[in-house]
């Protein structure tokens, strides 16, 4: 990854709450040095604070990348304090969910690189993925540039259309919540056929781990590893039959409402 633009001429990140902190720790353990990287927050965190990075200082004249990482409710009272850097020099990314490229191009004009992104929490411990797309002045050098920034946290996808992102965020920008909700629905559960409560989490919570770390390293498909578990007339194939019975309706049903809250979110 190429980092030398962003360290030569700085990185504003605008809002570093849950998102922004972990993509920020995934940059600095990459190379991006602290020096060069400038964030506005309005109580900035202790971890922050420790990091040597620039806080709620003046901003440079020409920074390489602002990363808009505040709540989309706040956008309107944060976005224009950055509309001087609208001025083509600088590429602004976006991981706001629901908020359109065209919102940014009203506020900073459409002279503006822009490219939207949707991250995820894994970004934390750089297994994210990010899926990216761009206006049309973003060059195929600002979504290298930006792809190459995201990288520092996990896997980047692009996208052609502007309009996949919110079902990209009902899926995997949301996703992370869902499985640490079954982590918890599987604690419950083991707690219901007579485990102790911790025992019940530690068995939960390193199943879900172990599987997702073998369908990260294994060449096999979701499915082939599901079978390589399931004895004919065996325990699992007991399990499944309750479950699959019902999680695809519901787990559609998920991703649907989520996906449909991004896209009220950007009305
Ligand atoms: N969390 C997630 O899993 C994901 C989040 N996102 C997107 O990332 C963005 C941030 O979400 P998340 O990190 O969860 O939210 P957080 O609330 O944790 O972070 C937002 C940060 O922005 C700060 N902030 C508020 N107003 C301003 C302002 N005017 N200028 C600068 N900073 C400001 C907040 O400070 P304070 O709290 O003090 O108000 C907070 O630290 C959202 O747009 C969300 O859609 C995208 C993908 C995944
Ligand atoms: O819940 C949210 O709105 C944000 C966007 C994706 C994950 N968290």
């Amino acid at each position: 990854m190429d980092l030398s633009e962003v360290n030569a001429r700085g990185l504003v990140l605008l809002g570093c709450g849950k998102m922004g902190s972990a993509m920020l720790e995934g940059w600095l353990a990459q190379g991006v040095r602290a020096a060069s990287v400038w964030v506005q927050d309005p109580h900035p965190s202790a971890w922050l604070q420790s990091t040597g990075v620039q806080l709620n200082a003046g901003l440079p004249p020409d920074p390489a990348i602002v990363l808009v990482a505040v709540k989309p409710q706040m956008m309107a009272d944060a976005l224009p304090s950055l509309a001087a850097l609208g001025n083509g020099a600088t590429l602004f990314v976006s991981v706001a969910a629901g908020t359109t490229i065209g919102y940014y191009e009203q506020v900073l004009g459409a002279q503006t690189p822009i490219i939207r992104a949707m991250p995820n929490t894994p970004a934390a411990v750089a297994r994210g993925i990010t899926a990216i797309c761009g206006n049309p002045v973003a060059t195929a050098a600002h979504l290298d540039l930006a792809e190459a920034l995201l990288q520092a946290v996990g896997k980047v996808v692009r996208l052609e259309d502007e309009q996949q992102i919110d079902a990209v965020t009902g899926l995997s920008g949301s996703g992370p919540a869902y499985v640490f909700h079954m982590i918890e629905a599987m604690a419950k559960a083991g707690e219901g056929v007579g485990l102790a409560p911790d025992l019940a989490m530690e068995l939960a919570r390193a199943t879900v781990c172990g599987a997702g770390e073998l369908a990260h390293q294994s060449p096999e498909s979701a499915e082939q590893l599901r079978v390589n578990v399931t004895s004919p007339n065996g325990t699992t194939a007991a399990g499944l039959e309750v479950l699959m019975a019902q999680l695809p309706d519901l787990m559609a049903r998920t991703v649907k409402a989520a996906t449909t809250r991004a896209q009220e979110l950007g009305k």
